[in-house]
C-alpha cells in the first residue's frame, strides 16, 4: 500500500489526497531509476512516501515496522509476506531466497547418485561397461556344447497344444520399381511347406532380400499373389506369428542380453505365461544359442557393441525365437559368424524347422554341410528365379543343362557361380551372354512341364490342409500372442527407465544443463533484488510514480523460454530419434506402437521433472521473483514438457543428424514468439495474436506476468501494465492449461509421425 511513514506530516488518505511536491534533484534522480526508486524522505510536508523495502506499514500507514523473521516485505508492503518453509528470510528482508526447490533438488540428486553410482562402487551393478567388456572377452564361445541341448525346441509346441499348420505359396510374384529398368523380382513361383528349412541363394543384388520381404508381406507384389494356407490373407496380418531377423542387428541399447530377450518374450510371447515361464524360456533360448554365459552383459549399441558381432547376431535371433514364431525369416543369419558357428546356427534352425516352423534364410556363402542341411533352395539372379527345390536335385537339374559339378566342389559355390554367370555350360543352348536370362527361361519351361503335377499338389493342399478356416485358426493363434496394451506400456516404460539409468552421464548432464540454464538467467537478474516490475501507483498516488518498468517481466518470460529451448531440445530429440530403427523393427514385429510411445513418454517425465526442478530452483535462488516457488516450478515443468514434445516431433520427421539443430531452432522460435519482442500489444494491433497464441511461450509469459503482478496489485495500477503489454490478467489457470494442451498436441504429432513416417519400414 501507499503508506505514509513515521516521519512527521499530516495523514494522507484516499479521501484526503496527498499533495505532490516537486522532488529535490537527488530524489528526482532516484525516482527515475528503474529500481530503488523511493526517496527516504517525503518531498514536502504533505507528500506521503511508499513504505520502504524491508519494512511494512500497516493501515493507516503512519507507522513503519521492520519486516519480521521468516517474512519478506517488498516496496510498499502493508503486511509482511510469509516465506516458504525452507526459504531464507531474516528480519528486514525485502525478498525471498527460495530454498524449497533447491533443497528438494539436492535430496533427489543424492538419491539419484546413490541409485546410479553405489552399485557401481560395490561392483554389483550391470552398468559397468569395462567389466562387461572384460567378461565378454574372457568368455569362451561355448557354442558347440550348448547348441546340442535342444531346450529351445520344445517351446513352440509347449504352450499351444493345437498348433495350426502353416504353408506359403507364391505365384508369379513380380516386384517392379519405376526408377529401375528391370523388375527387382521377376515372376517367381513356388511354395514353402510346414517345417521346411529354406535357403535363398544368389549373388549380391539378385533380389533375395526383396523376395523375402515379398514373402513376409512387408511389400506388396506388383503382380502375382502370395498365399498363406491357400488363402490370399496377407502374411502381414500374421505378424505375431512371424519372426524376422534383419541383416543389421537392431537391438535396444543398454540392456543386458537376458533383459533384451526377456523383453521380447514379455511383449510377444503367449499372454498367459507367468514371469517364471518367461524367464525359463529366455534361459532356454540363450542356452540353445550359446549365449547363456553372456546373459548379464550389456548388448551395447551399433556404435559401441559390448558383445561380439556373432553374439549380437544370436541375441537378435533369440529375440525372434522367443516369440515362438511359426514362420521365421532371417536375412543373412550367418554373416559375421565363423563357419563352425554358422553350422551350429543352421543346425539349430534345422531343429526349429523340425518342430513345424517354416524357416527361410538368405545365405551368402553356405559351406557344403549347410547347403545339404537345407530342405529347400531358391536360386536367384538379376531378380529371376533359376531354381527352386531340394538341394540334392539342384546338381542333377543343372547338370542336365550342361553344368557339371565336380565331386570335390561345394555345390553351393558352384550354384552361385552359375547365378553370377561365372560357370560355363557344356550345353550348346546356353551361351555366356545373358546366361541368367537363359537359365531363368529354362526354369520357367521346366515349371510349365511340371505344371500339372504342381497343380495337383496345390489342389491337394487346398482340399486337405488348407481349408478356409486354416487361416482363421492362424489368426486366432496370433491373437493369443503378445501382452495386453497396458502390459506393453509397462514393459516399454520399464525398459526405457533402465536405459536412462544406464546412461548416468547423459542423465546427469541433462539435469546439470537445466540447472545451469536457470542459474545463468538468475545471475542476470540478481542485481534487481527481486524487483522485476514497477508501475504507476494506484490513484490518487500516481503523481508519485517513478519511471515504469513494464517490460522486465515479459523479458524474463522470454529468457526462460529461450533457455529451456536450449536446455531441453537435444534430450527431447534423443527420446525417439535415437532408436527409430528399433521402433521400426518392433512395430514390424507387431508391438503396439501406442504402447511403445506411451511407455517412452512416461519415461521422460522423471528426467523432465528433475531438469525443470534444477532450472527453477537455481533461477529462484538468484532472481528471487516474488511469486510462489512451486507455481513457478509448474510453469517451468510444463514448458519443458512442450519443448520435449516439439523436439520429439521433429526427431521423428527428419534424419537423426538434422534433428537436434532443427528442433533447437523451432524451440527457440516458439519461445521467441512469447510476446516480449515484439510486445504482444503490437502483435494485437497487427491482428496476429492468434499466431503468438499457438506458441507456448506467450502463455508462459502471460502466466508469469500475471503471477508477478498479482503480488503488487495493491500498489500499482496493474491493468495499465496489462493494457500496455497486451497480456491478460487473472487467467493463470487458462495459461497453464494451454501450455499443457500445446505440449500434448506436440506429442500427438510425434505419435502420428511415428505411425505415418517410414510406414514401409514398420510393415
Ligand atoms: N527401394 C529400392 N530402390 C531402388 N532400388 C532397389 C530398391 N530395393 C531394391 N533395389 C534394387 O534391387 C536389387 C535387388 O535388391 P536386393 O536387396 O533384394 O538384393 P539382394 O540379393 O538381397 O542383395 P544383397 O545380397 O547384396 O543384400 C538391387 O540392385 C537393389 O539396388
Amino acid at each position: 500500500m501507499i503508506a505514509k511513514n513515521s516521519l512527521p506530516g499530516p495523514e494522507s488518505k484516499r479521501t484526503e489526497p496527498p499533495q505532490y511536491c516537486p522532488p529535490t534533484k537527488e530524489c528526482q534522480a532516484v525516482r527515475l531509476q528503474m529500481a530503488e526508486n523511493t526517496c527516504d524522505q517525503p518531498q514536502g510536508l504533505y507528500e506521503p512516501i511508499v513504505c520502504t523495502k524491508g519494512y511494512y506499514c500497516p493501515r493507516p500507514g503512519d507507522q513503519r515496522y521492520l519486516c519480521p523473521d521468516k517474512h519478506y516485505c517488498p516496496l510498499g508492503t502493508e503486511s509482511p509476506v510469509k516465506c516458504g518453509p525452507l526459504s531464507v528470510c531474516p528480519s528486514g528482508s525485502s525478498r525471498e531466497f527460495h530454498l524449497d526447490g533447491f533443497v528438494v533438488a539436492m535430496i533427489l540428486d543424492i538419491v539419484l547418485l546413490i541409485i546410479v553410482f553405489v552399485p557401481l562402487r560395490l561392483g554389483v551393478s550391470n552398468l559397468d561397461f569395462k567389466k562387461y567388456r572384460k567378461d565378454s572377452q574372457s568368455s569362451s564361445e561355448e557354442v558347440l556344447e550348448v547348441a546340442e541341448r535342444p531346450t529351445l525346441l520344445s517351446i513352440p509346441g509347449e504352450h499351444e497344444t493345437n498348433y495350426p499348420s502353416i504353408s506359403i505359396t507364391y505365384e508369379e510374384i513380380t516386384f517392379e520399381l519405376s526408377e529401375l529398368n528391370r523388375p527387382v523380382v521377376s515372376s517367381v513361383s513356388g511354395s514353402i511347406q510346414r517345417g521346411m528349412l529354406c535357403g535363398i541363394l544368389g549373388p549380391s543384388g539378385a533380389g533375395k532380400t526383396t523376395l523375402m520381404r515379398l514373402l513376409m508381406g512387408k511389400i506388396e507384389p506388383t503382380k502375382g499373389i502370395v498365399k498363406v494356407n491357400g488363402s490370399q490373407t496377407t502374411i502381414s496380418r500374421l505378424k505375431k506369428l512371424t519372426g524376422y531377423v534383419p541383416s543389421d542387428d537392431i537391438l535396444p541399447s543398454h540392456l543386458t542380453v537376458y533383459e533384451t530377450i526377456l523383453h521380447a518374450c514379455r511383449l510377444r510371447g503367449p499372454r498367459n505365461w507367468s514371469e517364471k515361464q518367461r524367464s525359463v524360456a529366455t534361459q532356454s533360448i540363450m542356452q540353445s544359442l550359446g549365449i547363456l554365459h553372456i546373459q548379464h552383459q550389456l548388448v551395447g549399441d551399433q556404435l559401441m557393441s559390448l558383445i561380439s558381432s556373432g553374439q549380437r547376431k544370436r541375441v537378435s535371433i533369440a529375440t525372434e525365437l522367443i516369440a515362438a514364431p511359426m514362420m521365421l525369416f532371417l536375412d543373412e543369419p550367418t554373416s559375421g559368424l565363423d563357419s563352425t558357428t554358422a553350422m551350429v546356427l543352421i543346425d539349430l534352425l534345422k531343429k526349429i524347422s523340425g518342430t513345424g516352423v517354416i524357416v527361410v534364410c538368405i545365405l551368402h556363402q553356405p559351406r557344403q554341410e549347410i547347403f545339404v542341411a537345407l530342405d529347400h533352395v531358391m536360386l536367384m539372379a538379376e531378380g529371376m528365379q533359376l531354381y527352386e527345390g531340394s538341394p540334392g536335385e539342384a546338381a542333377s537339374y543343372f547338370s542336365s543343362h550342361g553344368f557339371e559339378i565336380s565331386k570335390d566342389a561345394n555345390p553351393a559355390d558352384y550354384l552361385l557361380d552359375i547365378a553370377a554367370s561365372k560357370a560355363r555350360s557344356a550345353s550348346p543352348h546356353i551361351g555366356t551372354v545373358n546366361m541368367a536370362q537363359q537359365l531363368a527361361r529354362m526354369w520357367e519351361q521346366q515349371q510349365c512341364i511340371q505344371n500339372e503335377a504342381i497343380q495337383h499338389t496345390e489342389d491337394e493342399i487346398e482340399t486337405s490342409e488348407l481349408a478356409p478356416d486354416a487361416v482363421v485358426d492362424l489368426e486366432r493363434t496370433a491373437a493369443l500372442r503378445g501382452a495386453s496394451w497396458l502390459r506393453q506400456v509397462q514393459y516399454c516404460h520399464l525398459r526405457a527407465m533402465k536405459q536412462q539409468l544406464r546412461q548416468p552421464f547423459s542423465l546427469l548432464l541433462e539435469i546439470a544443463v537445466g540447472g545451469v540454464a536457470g542459474l545463468l538467467i538468475g545471475l542476470g537478474l540478481y542485481s534487481n533484488k527481486g524487483m522485476h516490475f514497477e508501475g504507476v501507483y494506484l490513484t490518487p498516488f500516481e503523481m508519485l510514480s517513478s519511471a515504469v518498468d513494464y517490460s522486465t517481466v515479459p523479458k524474463i518470460g522470454n529468457m526462460i523460454t529461450l533457455a529451456i529451448a536450449l536446455a531441453a531440445s537435444a534430450p527431447g530429440v534423443s527420446t525417439f530419434g535415437d532408436e527409430k530403427p528399433l521402433y521400426w523393427r518392433e512395430a514390424a514385429a507387431g508391438h503396439r506402437r501406442s504402447a511403445y510411445f506411451t511407455g517412452k513418454v512416461l519415461a521422460t517425465i522423471p528426467r523432465m521433472t528433475l531438469s525443470s526442478l534444477h532450472f527453477a530452483s537455481f533461477y529462484a535462488i538468484l532472481a528471487t521473483p516474488s511469486i510462489n516457488f512451486w507455481l513457478l516450478y509448474v510453469l517451468v515443468l510444463l514448458y519443458f514438457y512442450c519443448v520435449y514434445g516439439l523436439a520429439s516431433a521433429v526427431s521423428v520427421a527428419v534424419k537423426r543428424e538434422n534433428g537436434a539443430l532443427l528442433a533447437m531452432i523451432l524451440c527457440l522460435i516458439i519461445g521467441a514468439f512469447g510476446g516480449y519482442a515484439p510486445m504482444l500489444s503490437n502483435v494485437q494491433s497487427w491482428h496476429l495474436e492468434w499466431l503468438w497464441r499457438l506458441c507456448p511461450g506467450t502463455w508462459l509469459t502471460e502466466a508469469y506476468f500475471d503471477l508477478v503482478l498479482k503480488r503488487v496489485e495493491y500498489l500499482y495500477d496493474v491493468h495499465a501494465a496489462a493494457a500496455w503489454t497486451g497480456f491478460s490478467l487473472r487467467r493463470t489457470s487458462l495459461d497453464v492449461v494451454m501450455i499443457l494442451i500445446i505440449g500434448t498436441f506436440y506429442r500427438a504429432v510425434t505419435f502420428a509421425g511415428l505411425v505415418f513416417f517410414d510406414r514401409d519400414k514398420q510393415r
